[in-house]
């Protein structure tokens, strides 16, 4: 079972502080923080096989989903710690009803270098009605993923009949002018790896940059398997036998090692998170759509933020900004070297993927 940590009770009402530094948050092990990737929702519209079961998903509680003002505040508190990124998670967030607001909200937060930047990562169905909608609220970019081109496979993969959908929202993506935009392939065998290259050639096509993802144990039926997964290494060899790659240096925090397709422009990422795990850069801080705090993907711990943001209901007990900021820094402070899958004993975190937000 996953242990929350509950904070004692505070006994203060809210000071509406000003935005304030109070200075970055570093790890133990010197890792700056300026990555908050936010759930929006634990529900989905598609239900992909290394993700979500079929059926009998055990959703969040309705009551326990932030607010859009509660995220908006979460939010200040964290560009104050030297936040400087928001990404907008699920779930499929935009299957939030006021998922415009939020990025407006957001993206009108002042952050330590200037408002925060907002990007999304999303299946990308509902883009061709919310796309400039989103780009006007200040969505700077998106990442939509995209495992298969080939309907029948996409209607297994997913269990929703809607590669169509996906496509019309990656074109409304680049009309609306989001840049770059960034496609997400988990790389699964028997099931899409013969089709590598062929979504490769559909990136560089449009001008997208495609990303292959090593499948990881985070899914809700419980399907992965480290024997079965598709390494970064296969998946570079399959496309080495294509294109030219050349690597890309100057990766920074980013999971994706990049390399240009042929002479380039055009670039492909594989992110390697099982077996070239890429922890020691880690800037990434997560926040649950029913306001937990997790240092980690795979996280077995959390710091619950509801009581410090709704105190006893009545509007007493509720949390100071300072309070939330010090949960943050308590949340850092705890945070572990790595994730741990190839360690003895490692134990699946507790939430799905789809309920922390991938
Ligand atoms: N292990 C691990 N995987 C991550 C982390 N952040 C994102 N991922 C995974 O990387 C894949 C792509 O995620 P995205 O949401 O597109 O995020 P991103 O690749 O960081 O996005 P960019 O900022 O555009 O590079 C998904 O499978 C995520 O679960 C992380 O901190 N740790
Ligand atoms: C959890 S989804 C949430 C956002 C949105 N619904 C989407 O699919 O893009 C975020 C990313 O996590 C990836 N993902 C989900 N389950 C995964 C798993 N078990 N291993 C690796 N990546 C996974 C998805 O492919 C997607 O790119
Ligand atoms: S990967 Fe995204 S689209 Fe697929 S089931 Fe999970 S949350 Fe939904
Ligand atoms: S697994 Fe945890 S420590 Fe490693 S990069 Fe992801 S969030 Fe950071």
């Amino acid at each position: 079972m996953t242990i929350v940590q509950r904070l004692p009770m505070p006994t203060m009402r809210p000071a509406l502080s000003p935005v304030e530094t109070r200075g970055p948050l570093v790890d133990r092990f010197g890792r700056v923080h300026r990555d908050l990737r936010i759930s929006l929702t634990d529900r989905c519209s598609l239900r992909c096989q290394y993700c979500m079961p079929a059926e009998g998903v055990p959703w969040l509680a309705k009551d326990n989903i932030l607010t859009t003002d509660e995220l908006e505040r979460v939010a200040r508190v964290a560009a104050s710690l030297g936040i400087t990124e928001v990404r907008l998670t699920g779930g499929e967030p935009l299957i939030r009803r006021d998922v415009v607001d939020v990025v407006r909200r957001m993206a009108a937060i002042e952050g330590p270098d200037g408002p925060l930047e907002v990007s999304m990562t999303t299946n990308g169905l509902k883009l061709p009605e919310l796309a400039p909608a989103l780009a006007e609220a200040g969505l700077t970019r998106v990442n939509i993923s995209i495992d298969t081109l080939k309907p029948e496979r996409f209607a297994e993969l997913t269990r929703r009949d809607r590669l169509d959908d996906v496509l019309a929202g990656i074109d409304a993506a680049r009309a609306a002018g989001f840049s770059p935009v960034k496609l997400n392939a988990v790389a699964m065998r028997g099931v899409n790896d013969d089709e590598l290259v062929d979504l490769v050639r559909y990136a560089v096509s449009i001008g997208a940059e495609m990303r292959f993802i090593e499948q990881m144990p985070l899914d809700a039926g419980h399907i992965w398997s480290r024997v079965e997964m598709v390494r970064g290494e296969e998946i570079l060899e399959h496309l080495a036998e294509a294109f030219t790659l050349t690597p890309v240096g100057q990766r920074g925090a980013a999971p994706a090692e990049r390399f240009l397709v042929d002479d380039g422009p055009a670039t492909v990422g594989v992110i390697a998170s099982v077996t070239a795990p890429f922890c020691g850069a880690c800037d990434r801080v997560r926040l649950t759509a029913d306001g937990q705090l997790r240092n980690c993907l795979f996280a077995r711990t959390e710091d619950d933020l509801l009581p410090l943001l709704r105190g006893d209901g009545d509007g007493n007990g509720i949390g100071t900004d300072d309070d939330l900021a010090a949960v943050f820094v308590r949340s850092i402070g705890a945070k572990l070297a790595g994730h741990g899958i190839d360690d003895e004993g490692f134990l699946q975190p507790d939430r799905p993927m789809s309920a922390i937000g991938g």
